[in-house]
């Protein structure tokens, strides 16, 4: 399932699993839908599917019936402790001082224990009405193999990787991130201090270049914005791009668009081998967060969200993992990036009236 403002794509059963990259992209041009999910490192197992049916609707995501209701939850533990958090990224600003790389977005995680089920669907529901925006995905990560069975994908993204309809092939990408503020006038402020902020606007034009070089082989007309806008949520103000192009290939689909761009620096960092070598050894493997979540119909159109602001459910719906980060340049203070990552938590937190 995936919500956004204007419409939203349910896919029911599974007609055929993926293994690989390849066999879901073939099946894409010989006209077959795939929905699904890909990980964070494409070197890892994907959860990638030709659907039952898939049923696209106007409008953001409703449940039909009463959606169940959400047990209370509470942290168990973060992953790592917020000290080590902060010392690592202290240690990675040093690093890249030395050159290792241009920008690297370190991630940490919180633990959420429920006493009682949390229903996917009831969480969907929390997020997407809890979001003027509409946004909201939730993917069974059953099909990506041992130890998936039964666990869930859920959140509610802001940060559109690529749409293609027909010839069109936009993009949004988010960075440069201030948490809001309740008082309208503090709020008015933070979101000009984001705009003017010369560490926010180098972190922002990272990514944009590089979405440029991703983009270049396969559109023509780029339109690129050279300055970024700002964008909310109800959590956070962000710098962002809308970028749109023509294909060049008109045969090209969401889905190959998705493998070209992702993990772009917004998540990953610059340069991307480099950046993704620091996440892994730093923090280790991410699995489904920060990967992509979406949907290719069978004439190749679509649509692929950055898969943040979630969580990974468990099987037993008793306990989750739910991911945050935030780009590390040379410039970036531990304490205000261990803060960002505590409000970009509020997005999922706060559907359970927690944050
Ligand atoms: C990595 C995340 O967010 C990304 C990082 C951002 C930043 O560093 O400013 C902003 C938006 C997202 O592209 C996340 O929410 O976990």
């Amino acid at each position: 399932m995936l919500s956004r403002r204007e419409y939203n794509i349910e896919a029911t059963g599974v007609r055929r699993a993926f293994s690989t990259i390849t066999a879901a992209t073939d099946a894409v041009r010989e006209g077959t839908p795939v929905v699904g999910a890909l990980p964070f490192d494409m070197s890892d197992s994907i959860a990638l599917t030709e659907p039952g049916t898939l049923t696209k609707r106007q409008g953001p995501w409703r449940p039909a019936d009463q959606p169940a209701i959400l047990p209370p939850v509470s942290i168990g533990g973060q992953v790592p402790a917020a000290d080590i958090h902060l010392e690592r990224v202290r240690a990675l600003v040093q690093e890249l001082r030395q050159g290792v790389a241009e920008k690297v977005v370190l991630a940490r995680s919180l633990q959420l224990r429920a006493d009682t089920p949390i229903d996917p669907i009831a969480l969907l529901g929390a997020l997407v009405s809890g979001d003027p925006l509409g946004n909201g995905y939730a993917v069974d990560l059953s099909t990506a193999g041992a130890g998936y069975a039964g666990r869930f994908l859920i959140g509610s993204s802001p940060e559109l990787l690529v749409r293609r309809h027909g010839r069109t092939v936009s993009c949004h990408p988010f960075a440069g991130t201030a948490a809001r503020s309740d008082d309208p006038a503090l709020d008015a402020g933070i979101a000009d201090q984001l705009a003017a902020s010369a560490k926010d606007q180098a972190e922002h034009r990272f990514v944009v270049e590089e979405i440029r070089t991703a983009l270049q082989p396969w559109c023509t007309d780029l339109q690129i914005p050279s300055t970024p806008q700002l964008s909310s949520t109800p959590q956070l103000w962000h710098l962002s791009t809308p970028i749109t192009g023509i294909l060049r290939d008109p045969s090209t689909t969401s889905l190959d668009l998705a493998i070209a761009m992702h993990p772009t620096p917004a998540v990953a960092g610059v340069p991307r081998r480099a950046a993704m070598d620091a996440i892994a050894r730093i923090e280790g493997p991410r699995g489904f967060y920060a990967g992509a979540v979406g949907w290719a119909d069978g004439t190749g159109d679509g649509e692929w969200m950055v898969a943040i602001r979630g969580l990974e459910l468990a099987a037993d719906g008793l306990t989750a993992l739910a991911t945050a980060g935030g780009g590390i340049v040379d410039a970036s203070d531990p304490e205000a990036e261990l803060a960002e990552t505590t409000a970009k938590f509020r997005t999922v937190l706060s559907a359970f009236g927690l944050g």
